[in-house]
C-alpha cells in the first residue's frame, strides 16, 4: 500500500506578527504539485522505516524521522499496538521550504489510517497533524487552501491555476525554518488580497524571502535565473531556499528546466504541475 506525499508550495506567505509562544502568525496560500515523496507500508512487527531515493542519504531513519513520529503518535492516539514496515522514497530535498518532512508525516497518517483500518479520515487525523508541525495540517488536506494562525487553520479555495506547468528549483542549500523566521524584521506588510488564486499570487509576497536571503545569497541568483528563463512568475516557497516558477506552457517550462541544468548543474530541479 502506498501514499503520495506531494511537495507543498506557499504561493504567497505573509508574516503578520511574532507571537508570545515563539511562533509567527501567518497568512499563506498553500498549493500542491503532482510530484513529491512516496510513503509505502507492508505488514511488520513493531514500527520500522527504510529509506530509498535520491535524498535518503540526507536523513536518518531513526525515531526523529517525521514518518516514524507520525506513526507513533497515531498509534498512541488510537490506542493500538499494530505494527508497520514503512518505506520512505525521499525525492524532495530536506529542509528546503517545500514541506518534505511535513508531506511525509501527513502521507504516513493517511496511509496508516487505511492500513490499520482506523477510519479516522482527514478530520479525525487533523489534531495529530497539528501536533507534528505547522505545515502538516495543510499537507494532510493536500488541497489549495488559505492558512492562518501558525498555518494550521485552513480554508480550501478553488485553484484557477490548476494544471499550470511549474519548475521548482533549489540551489543545494538547506535552511533551518526557525533560523529564517528569526531573521524576520517584525514589520507587518499587510494581509493577503481577496479573490482567486491568481489574484492572491499577483498581489502577494513571501515575507521570508529577505530573511532567507540574509542567510544565503543563492536565492537572489536562483530567482534571477528563473525570471530570466521565460517564466511568467517566480517566488521563493516557505522559508526557502527552494523557489518555484510558473510557465505558460510545458514547452517553456521544459526549455527552462534544460537551461537550468546546463547553467547551474548543481541545482536540484523538479518539473511538475500545480494540482
Ligand atoms: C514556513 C512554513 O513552511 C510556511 O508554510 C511553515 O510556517 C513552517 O512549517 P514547519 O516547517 O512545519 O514548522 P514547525 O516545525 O512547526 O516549526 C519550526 C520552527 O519554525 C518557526 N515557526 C514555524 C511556523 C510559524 N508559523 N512560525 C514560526 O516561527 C518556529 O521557530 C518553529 O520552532
Ligand atoms: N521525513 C523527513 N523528511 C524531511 N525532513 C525530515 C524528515 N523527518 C525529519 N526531518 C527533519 O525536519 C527538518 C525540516 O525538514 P523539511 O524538509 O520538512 O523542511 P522544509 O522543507 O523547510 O519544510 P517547511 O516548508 O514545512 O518548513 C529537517 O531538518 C529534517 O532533519
Amino acid at each position: 500500500m502506498r501514499e503520495p506525499a506531494p511537495a507543498k508550495l506557499n504561493l504567497a506567505l505573509h508574516v503578520r506578527e511574532r507571537r508570545a509562544d515563539g511562533y509567527h502568525a501567518l497568512e499563506t496560500l498553500f498549493a500542491f504539485v503532482d510530484q513529491g515523496d512516496v510513503v509505502s507500508v507492508a505488514p511488520g512487527d513493531g514500527l520500522s522505516l527504510a529509506l530509498t531515493g535520491p535524498f535518503a542519504c540526507d536523513l536518518g531513519s531513526g525515531d526523529d524521522n517525521l514518518v516514524l513520529r507520525a506513526a507513533r503518535l497515531l498509534q498512541s492516539q488510537a490506542g493500538i499496538a499494530k505494527g508497520a514496515a514503512l518505506t520512505l522514497d525521499k525525492r524532495l530535498p530536506v529542509a528546503s521550504g517545500i514541506g518534505g518532512g511535513s508531506a511525509d508525516a501527513a502521507a504516513t497518517l493517511r496511509l496508516l489510517d487505511r492500513f490499520w483500518g482506523l477510519d479516522l479520515g482527514i478530520e479525525g487525523l487533523m489534531p495529530i497533524a497539528a501536533a507534528l508541525g505547522s505545515d502538516v495540517p495543510a499537507c494532510l488536506l493536500g488541497r489549495t487552501a488559505i492558512g492562518t494562525g501558525r498555518g494550521e487553520h485552513l480554508v480550501p479555495i478553488a485553484n484557477d491555476l490548476a494544471g499550470t506547468p511549474v519548475l521548482i528549483a533549489n540551489p543545494g542549500v538547506a535552511l533551518s525554518t526557525a533560523a529564517v523566521f528569526a531573521q524576520w524584521d517584525g514589520v507587518d506588510r499587510g494581509a493577503l488580497a481577496a479573490g482567486e488564486v491568481s489574484d492572491i499570487i499577483a498581489h502577494g509576497r513571501n515575507d521570508l524571502t529577505t530573511p532567507a536571503q540574509e542567510l544565503t545569497r543563492d536565492i537572489n541568483r536562483l530567482l534571477d535565473a528563473l525570471i530570466g528563463s521565460g517564466a511568467s512568475f517566480a517566488r521563493m516557497s516557505g522559508s526557502g531556499a527552494t523557489c518555484f516558477a510558473l510557465y505558460e506552457s510545458d514547452v517553456l517550462r521544459d526549455r527552462a528546466s534544460r537551461a537550468m541544468s546546463q547553467d547551474h548543474p548543481h541545482y536540484w530541479t523538479m518539473a511538475c504541475r500545480l494540482t
